[in-house]
């Protein structure tokens, strides 16, 4: 461990914490969250995305870092996958510090999708893809937030543990589809989650069902099991259910996700998931102290 004299994230240190998880050197942030899912395809970069409009449109200041390094969706779900990232130069000779790109409504985001062309594709080794995300969340001009959404690689593989292990998750949101082959994956991830201890909110279940156009009834479309009971064997608790809706594929596809997911009020819903953070954040902190387990803010 470096001393605290030399140390680049001293300014928005606080001294009576270890410092065994990496800090983002330019900004301070108060609430760390994952997204993260089983399986890819679930829907988890899109409730990414609806979790970040839901707290920016209650005045957070919100930020999302694209983790899921070999499949980023974030840029296309805020339509701004034609952007670049900016480099800034910092009071070091030589070192430079990435601007986020910012959505419409003001949300940071930052993804290796805006760095390389859309279409390439990354071919690197785990470590390598680790350590890129690693730099990703440190050399990131954040300024202030109040929360950094990461959007996670699905299931336990190299990224997902370095996000775990390294980063100052306050906690993570799973995301499913209520299926057993679904539940059964997710089931790892929580076991992975209880192994490194990092808590874990509860789960949205996505494309749950689907509300019939002419007499409203909800009918479960994957499987007969309800996204409670589904949420039950994993486990977690329910945050919320989510339907398929075509409308939100269709925004999506036009890049304009965002608007969409800001006007929608059946994601207002989401946002149960996040009522209780401050008082909840503010237990966990100082339980955090008594075992010097570090977090960002205390
Ligand atoms: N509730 C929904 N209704 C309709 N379409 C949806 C819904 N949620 C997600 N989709 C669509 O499903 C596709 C996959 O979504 P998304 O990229 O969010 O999944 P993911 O779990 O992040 O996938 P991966 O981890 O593989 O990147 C997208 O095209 C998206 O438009």
């Amino acid at each position: 461990m470096s001393s605290c004299s030399t140390c680049a994230s001293k300014s928005g240190c606080s001294k009576d914490i270890k410092c065994d998880f990496i800090k983002p050197k330019y900004g301070r942030i108060r609430h760390v969250v994952g997204v993260i899912s089983g399986k890819g395809g679930v829907g988890k970069s899109s409730v990414t995305g609806i979790l970040a409009v839901q707290l920016r449109k209650l005045g957070y200041r919100v930020g999302v870092l694209d983790g899921d390094m070999t499949g980023p969706s974030i840029p296309r779900f805020f339509g701004i996958n034609e952007e670049r990232t900016g480099y800034a130069p910092t009071d070091v000779k030589d070192v430079f510090k990435f601007i986020p790109v910012e959505t419409s409504l003001g949300i940071k985001t930052i993804s290796m999708n805006f760095m390389i062309e859309e279409e390439e594709p990354l071919l690197w080794r785990g470590p390598v893809l680790g350590n890129a995300l690693t730099q990703l969340f440190q050399d990131t001009d954040w300024g202030n937030l109040d929360y950094l959404l990461i959007d996670m690689p699905p299931g336990t593989g190299d990224i997902a543990l370095t996000i775990m292990q390294q980063f100052p998750v306050d906690y993570l949101v799973v995301v499913s589809t209520p299926q057993d082959m679904v539940s059964m994956i997710v089931k790892k991830v929580v076991n992975m989650a209880e192994k490194l201890e990092v808590p874990i909110k509860g789960v949205v279940q996505n494309m749950s069902y689907i509300r019939c156009g002419s007499c409203g009834e909800k009918m479960n479309v994957f499987s007969r099991n309800t996204a409670e009971s589904q949420a039950e064997k994993m486990g977690l608790p329910l945050l919320a259910e989510l339907p398929i809706d075509p409308d939100f594929a269709s925004y999506l596809e036009e890049g304009m996700a965002e608007r969409y997911a800001a006007t929608n009020k059946d994601y207002d819903i989401l946002m149960e998931a996040f009522r209780n953070d401050e008082n909840e954040i503010a237990k966990r902190v100082a339980e955090a102290k008594k075992k010097s387990i570090p977090f960002l803010d205390s």
